[in-house]
């Protein structure tokens, strides 16, 4: 059986968690078992609101935060900011195609300065974007919401592109992640592994977990993602 599961990897949003103490925060999820910090980067131009920036990215990284962070960069233009996420630390750095003047340049970009890049689809926006960069993304990632806020829900037409998104990368014979973001709850997490993603995004569904008797732990919330993917194999339709 191990051999039909795949590397699931659970991408915790910061966009939900207590910004006042964003370091203990960040902390707490990595200590409950996440496995990669998502970061919203939101510019109020390309995404009707506005969040954190490379400043932020950075003070995580003095933090002490070693896991991978991945800021998803919601911004037009997108270049620009390439260069101080790279500084600040970031590990992978992806952006919507329809918000750069130059796809294939803003990857270079992101590479050359040794970060993993990706790019990011709206629930409107084709694949096709992928046509010739197969070989320059190292993850795809669907958003199964429309961006620009946490707490939606999931549109379930999401999983048809993600059924087609994993026989683009399976047939590319590239070493590509297939990111999900938006709406991912305990409820849905194994169809959406079902449907070919690795990688999930979860931000209100974690950071709205908290109990009582422990306000600062996210372990139930983790442990219920895990069991969930733990009933997925590959290949299953
Ligand atoms: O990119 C995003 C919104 O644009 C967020 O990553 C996403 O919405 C996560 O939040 P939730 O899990 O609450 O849907
Ligand atoms: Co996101």
């Amino acid at each position: 059986m191990s051999d039909t599961r795949r590397d699931f990897l659970i991408a915790p949003s910061i966009l939900s968690a207590d910004f006042a103490r964003l370091g203990e925060e960040v902390d707490n999820v990595l200590a409950s078992g996440a496995d990669i910090v998502h970061f919203d980067v939101m510019d109020n131009h390309y995404v009707p609101n506005l969040t954190i920036g490379p400043m932020v990215c950075q003070a995580l990284r003095k933090h002490g935060v070693t896991a991978p962070i991945d800021a998803h960069l919601m911004v037009k233009p997108v270049d620009r900011l390439i260069d101080d996420f790279i500084e600040a630390g970031a590990t992978y750095i992806t952006f919507h195609p329809e918000a750069s003047e130059h796809i294939d340049r803003s990857l270079q970009l992101i590479r050359a300065g040794g970060c993993k890049a990706g790019l990011v689809f709206n629930p409107a926006t084709p694949l096709s974007y992928l046509d010739y960069v197969m070989d320059k993304v190292d993850m795809i990632l669907l958003m199964s919401v429309n961006p620009g806020f946490g707490g939606q829900a999931f549109i379930p037409g999401t999983l048809d592109k993600l059924r087609e998104a994993r026989r683009r990368i399976d047939a590319s014979g590239y070493e590509i992640r297939l990111e999900i973001d938006g709406g991912v709850k305990v409820d849905n997490i194994a169809e959406i592994a079902r449907a070919g993603a690795d990688t999930f995004v979860a931000g209100s569904a974690v950071f709205g977990a908290t109990s009582e008797a422990d306000p600062h732990r996210y372990d139930s919330v983790l442990r219920a993602f895990r069991e969930q993917l733990a009933t997925v194999e590959v290949g299953e339709p």
